[in-house]
């Protein structure tokens, strides 16, 4: 059975970077996807606007939506301070069980608890199942036509707090235009655009930011 890119991506990590070291995971991804097989992390360059707003925010308690290989997870649990938690939610099996070998590997799986099913199921049990009171900071990176109703879901689920931060990956490309346009228009959130470029390729993308303003 031939193996897939995302345990390519994972065997390459296995081997080439240093374990207990995310900043080494992190850059062994990127050097994989940008010389030998394109994948949908968020990479280098939007990683930097992701760590920038993860350092602003410093977030106790963070949701990451679409987990894929672990890359923005990884990423966003080496910068939570002592007790700060991320939950990433990813529905596809044989990505999550990729996710959980990438977490464990770069030594963040006691910031990260990786949470298996579809965004719509797990949103309305983090109260009660997973003992949430409030989110401080979400990032959205998993179907771009579910930004909107789940960031409507938060909402309806008592999930955001006055200041809560959500940062969204995709804006351009592929791009997310519904949720820019609900969002955009939504007195209750005051939105920035960060200007970027689609991760490994000069392709032109984006991220928004939208605070939740109570
Ligand atoms: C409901 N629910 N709950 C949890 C959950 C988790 C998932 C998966 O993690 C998953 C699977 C497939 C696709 C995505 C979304 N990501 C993308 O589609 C994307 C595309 C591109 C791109 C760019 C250029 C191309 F030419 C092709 C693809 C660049 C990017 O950065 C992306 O994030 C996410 C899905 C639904 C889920
Ligand atoms: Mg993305």
């Amino acid at each position: 059975m031939n193996q897939s890119k995302e345990q390519r991506i994972l065997n390459f990590v296995l081997q080439n970077a240093v374990r207990g070291d995310p900043c080494s995971v992190l850059d062994t991804i990127d050097k994989y996807c940008s010389q030998k097989e394109w994948a949908m992390n968020v990479g280098d360059e939007k990683g930097l606007i992701l760590d920038k707003t993860v350092e602003e925010v410093n977030p106790s308690v963070a949701l990451e939506l679409g987990t894929y290989c672990g890359y923005s997870a990884v990423r966003i649990a080496r910068l939570l301070k002592a007790g700060a938690y991320l939950l990433t939610v990813e529905f596809n099996p044989e990505f999550a069980a990729i996710a959980k070998q990438m977490i464990e590997f770069a030594g963040v799986q006691d910031k990260v608890k990786l949470l298996e099913g579809p965004s719509e199921e797990i949103i309305p049990q983090l109260k009660k199942k997973y003992e949430v009171d409030t989110l401080d900071f979400v990032f959205l990176d998993h179907w771009k036509d579910r930004y909107t109703p789940d960031t409507i879901l938060l909402q309806e689920c008592n999930l955001l707090r006055k200041g809560s931060v959500l940062l969204a990956d995709n804006i351009i490309f592929p791009g997310a235009p519904e949720f820019l346009n609900y969002i955009r228009n939504n007195p209750h959130f005051q939105c920035t655009n960060y200007p970027s470029h689609l991760e490994y390729m000069k392709v032109g993308d984006a991220m928004e930011k939208a605070v939740f303003l109570g």
